[in-house]
């Protein structure tokens, strides 16, 4: 959220160790999303109603600018129960001290209702109907279906459950995380949670417990009948849409009413070996916060990296339009590789020879493990060589490649990870999404956020994310590379390329 000027964040943390467990809410805060600094926990646990975890959950402004936190406890008996915190003295813009509400838990499981009080967690931030009541979300499942259910209340202290959830879906599991927003029908502006408006669409994210994705669908929201109707065509679960196809989870949003525009922000995992992970003493990060806005067609959400982030760029490389011939590569000298922005924008032309996709349904995950960065291609794979060490024993591809799929051009963006380490023990699966663009009339362009243990990567001006963690062992410090590469029979035209090296953001 952001509170007075500064934003603060607030994550799952373990204080006792690098793997999950005795989990407080810790809290860091910035003035611009890039530089941190971080504080005692905000939420531990210190109630019966969350001796056991502060689990995760959302804050809300109230009117008057007042932030409040709902939020997971686990009770004595390992129920989940939901809690209310406020700022102990709101005229500190740190918000360093956090109170609860004497009366927690304020929502709970019960014979009566039917909860299932083991899966019931993860409030969302609340939002205001026209009746004025206040409403919030709780993730759950009754066996498989994936539940949100919805509470009221005109005073954030007695919440009453709805007759019916907001919205709830067959086969998808476990929700956490539910994320219910507004979203503007034409251009970037952000809403408040709690607007509305003939103008407007709703999304409802869901975090799906059982594939660790972030699934998201586009649709209406009725007031009156407070329920959410995902709009024609939108597919609900594992196989629609998602706001990264890599590695990203338990994300959330926020309205930035310092400068109207909606965040999210999402949590990556590591790849590496729980071993790995108590070794290196720290596990999970999270990803650039990214602007969120509705596309043109409103079939899906657009993401770019918050502006803020262009602070940390220096040494500007810039090419000029160049050809980049079949089976090339070229490497991208004057950037520090393994700290780095770089944004591509290709052209192509010999769209006659690509290769033939015959049946009907294509998973693209798969198709890009098939077809990794090194089977030559006919237009593509091309792209990124991002961590790649001297002879290329090591390397992280992200990349196009396009197809033809019963007479129409389909564009497959990947990120390789089959080659991204010679440590075995890390997860190294290769990730994909089609990109909805027609390379005939479009350029298809590529950004990667390249930091050390992760590649960020941004397709068609963000209509595809796919983020990676990876551990080279080989390509690391001063002995990363970076390239552009064509493994492709056609040639591809580069008609701008700009990198920078990133320095390093300031967290104390
Ligand atoms: O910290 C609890 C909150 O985190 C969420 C969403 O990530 O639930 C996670 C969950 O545990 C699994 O995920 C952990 C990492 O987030 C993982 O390390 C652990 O091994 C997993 O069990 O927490 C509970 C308890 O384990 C489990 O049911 C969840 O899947 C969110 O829903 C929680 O509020």
């Amino acid at each position: 959220m952001v509170y007075k000027g500064i934003y603060h964040l607030f994550y799952q943390y373990n204080p006792k160790g690098a793997v999950w467990g005795n989990i407080v809410w810790a809290h860091s805060t910035s003035t611009d999303l890039v530089n941190w600094i971080s504080h005692k926990p905000a939420i531990f646990p210190s109630q019966q109603a969350d001796i056991n975890g502060c689990w995760s959950g959302s804050a809300t402004i109230l009117p008057g600018g007042k932030p409040v936190i709902l939020y997971t406890g686990i009770d004595p008996s390992e129920r989940q129960v939901q809690n209310l915190a406020m700022p102990k003295n709101l005229s500190d813009p740190y918000l360093i001290e956090w109170a609860k509400y004497p009366k927690n838990p304020l929502m709970l499981a019960t014979p009566m209702n039917r909860i299932n009080g083991s899966a019931f967690r993860d409030p969302t931030t609340a939002w205001q109907g026209p009746d004025k009541l206040w409403r919030v979300l709780v993730g759950s499942r009754d066996n498989r279906v994936g539940v949100a259910y919805l509470y009221k209340s005109k005073d954030f202290d007695h919440w009453t459950l709805a007759e019916e959830p907001l919205h709830s879906a067959e086969g998808t599991g476990m929700w956490e995380c539910p994320d219910f927003f507004p979203v503007k029908t034409d251009g970037f502006e952000g809403l408040d949670t709690s607007a509305r408006g003939k103008r407007v669409k709703y999304v409802l994210k869901n975090s799906l417990d059982e594939t660790k994705h972030d699934c998201y669908t586009i649709g209406t929201y009725d007031v009156v009948k407070d329920k959410y109707f995902p709009d024609k065509g939108m597919v609900e679960g594992d196989a629609g849409l998602r706001y990264d196809y890599g590695k990203f989870y338990a994300s959330k949003t926020f309205f930035d009413d310092e400068k109207k525009r909606r965040i999210l922000w999402g949590w990556t995992n590591e790849s590496s070996s729980v071993k790995d992970d108590v070794l290196k003493g720290w596990s999970g990060i999270q990803a650039i916060p990214r602007t969120v806005w509705l596309d043109k067609s409103r079939k899906k959400l657009l993401q770019w990296p918050v502006k803020e982030i262009e602070k940390l760029r220096e040494n500007q490389v810039n090419w000029p339009s160049k050809i980049l011939e079949g089976g090339s590569k070229l490497e991208v000298i004057g950037v520090t590789a393994g700290q780095a922005d770089v944004e591509v924008s290709f052209q192509v032309s010999d769209l006659k020879n690509v290769e033939v996709l015959k049946e009907k349904h294509y998973n693209p995950q798969l198709l890009c493990s098939k077809n990794s960065a090194s089977v030559r291609g006919g237009l593509g794979p091309f792209g990124f060589l991002t961590f790649a060490s001297n002879c290329l024993r090591e390397y992280t591809a992200v990349f196009f490649r396009i197809y033809n799929h019963r007479n129409k051009h389909k564009v497959l963006m990947c990120s390789d990870q089959s080659r991204s380490s010679l440590n075995k023990h890390n997860d190294n699966t290769t990730y994909g999404a089609f990109v909805d663009l027609d390379p005939a009339r479009e350029k298809l362009s590529l950004r990667s956020l390249i930091d050390r243990s992760i590649v960020e990567s941004f397709g068609g001006g963000g209509k595809v994310v796919i983020s990676s963690r990876v551990y080279p062992t080989l390509a690391i410090d001063n002995q990363i590379k970076l390239f552009v590469f064509n493994n492709g029979t056609a040639n591809v035209k580069i008609t701008s390329l700009n990198a920078w090296s990133m320095k390093k953001a300031q967290i104390s």
